[in-house]
């Protein structure tokens, strides 16, 4: 090969290279790069023996039923897919109806906007965000209302991140993050004006104990809404293609065991709320949510190619490509799940703690 030729194939390498990992980019441009996944708090060299601990809590599914075991199962998890999921979807995580002209990141936002708006809080009033992950929604609700919110989550390596994303957004002195369990806070009785969490306490082995416990830190009169993760109406538990969609999913998302929706208004009057609205906001005339998933298809194929090329490397963790793939399957189960009406992810519900427990 001549010099011209081998520049001429190094160039088109190379323009193909920046196509492939720039142009045809991730979901979400800002934040993560590929070259600094990492497994969270997770060492690297552990990252594959923790994704294979993952899956052993799935060949015992009765223990991830037993409180004790749950969190620590889902804290395994979001050590393992936290820098996946900002890296190819951004610092949201949850999903939001799709909204014509508008783009993901609009939509979102929307759709964060609309959970404070419905709990009707004041600037400088204090707010719990239960399960807040790296606080995506919760810097855009600070923005949005000037409330200070406080968010609660039990990934320590999710803590470290959505404090340095709110130092960089400005937003530090509206937005505080504790590393916890959202089935037994840290915080006094009765001490927040607001409360609301946004498709978190489908981790919680049992809704009861999660919904008494942000009752019993929220002031008598306050609101607390809820984007909650469930079955619908359609969803015919003799039906197998249904029961390998919704085990799929709850695989996939470190859940101990997706509930019926109308399980939902009678656990948060069981602990004492008054049930104020309740909306499945995946409903039509909304757009579907997981057309975000479905196109996002091609990237995806892309982002496994740079994670394997990466682990081979030895620059992203070799369990990396395993959970990976594990999401890749999981988009599948979710968008069937949209696509079919069975499951949807913004079962909104919207509830009241009475001025005194008389009133209930
Ligand atoms: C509420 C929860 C998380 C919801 C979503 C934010 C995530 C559910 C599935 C995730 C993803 C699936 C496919 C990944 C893709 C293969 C990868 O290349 C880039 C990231 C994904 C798009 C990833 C992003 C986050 C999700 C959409 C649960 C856990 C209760
Ligand atoms: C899918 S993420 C959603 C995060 C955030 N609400 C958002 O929309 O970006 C679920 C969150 O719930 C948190 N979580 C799950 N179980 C928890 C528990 N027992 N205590 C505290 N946080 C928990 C996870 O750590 C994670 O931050």
């Amino acid at each position: 090969m001549d010099s011209l030729t081998l520049f001429c194939t190094g160039a088109v390498l190379a323009a193909g290279l920046y196509w492939f990992v720039c142009v045809l980019g991730p979901a979400e441009q800002r934040g993560k790069r590929a070259v600094d996944l990492s497994g969270g708090s997770i060492s690297a060299e552990k990252v594959q023996d923790k994704y294979d601990q993952y899956w052993s809590f799935f060949r015992r599914p009765k223990e991830i039923e037993t409180a004790e075991k749950v969190p620590d199962f889902v804290d395994t998890f979001y050590n393992l897919v936290t820098d996946i999921y900002e890296w190819g979807w951004g610092q949201s995580f949850h999903f939001s109806p799709a909204i014509p002209g508008k783009s993901h990141r609009d939509a979102t936002r929307l759709h964060e906007e609309m959970a404070v708006d419905l709990i009707k809080v004041k600037p400088g009033d204090r707010i719990l965000d239960a399960g807040c992950g790296v606080g995506g929604p919760m810097r855009a609700i600070a923005a949005h209302s000037r409330a200070k919110v406080v968010g609660i989550t039990i990934n320590e390596y999710q803590v470290n991140r959505a404090k340095s994303h709110n130092k960089k957004a400005g937003l530090d002195s509206l937005c505080e993050v504790v590393c916890g369990n959202f089935l037994e806070m840290p915080f006094p009785d009765n001490s927040f004006d607001g409360a609301y969490s946004i498709e978190a306490t489908c981790h919680a082995p049992n809704l009861e104990e999660v919904y008494a416990e942000i009752f019993r830190v929220m002031k008598p009169g306050s609101l607390y809404v809820s984007y909650e993760w469930v079955t619908t109406d359609k969803y015919k538990a003799e039906d197998p293609e249904h029961v390998d969609v919704i085990q799929g999913i709850e695989r996939g998302d470190a859940l101990p065991g997706l509930r019926n929706f109308s399980d939902i208004a009678e656990t948060a009057r069981k602990v004492g709320f008054e049930v104020v609205k309740e909306l499945d906001l995946a409903r039509p005339p909304a757009q579907p949510w997981w057309t975000r998933l479905k196109m996002g298809r091609l990237a995806y194929w892309r982002n496994h190619i740079v994670i394997i090329v990466l682990a081979a490397l030895g620059i992203a963790p070799k369990g990396t490509v395993d959970v990976h793939e594990m999401l890749f399957k999981t988009a599948d189960y979710l968008t069937r799940g949209g696509e079919s009406g069975i499951f949807s992810p913004m079962h909104m519900i919207l509830c009241r703690k009475p001025e005194s427990p008389t009133s209930s």
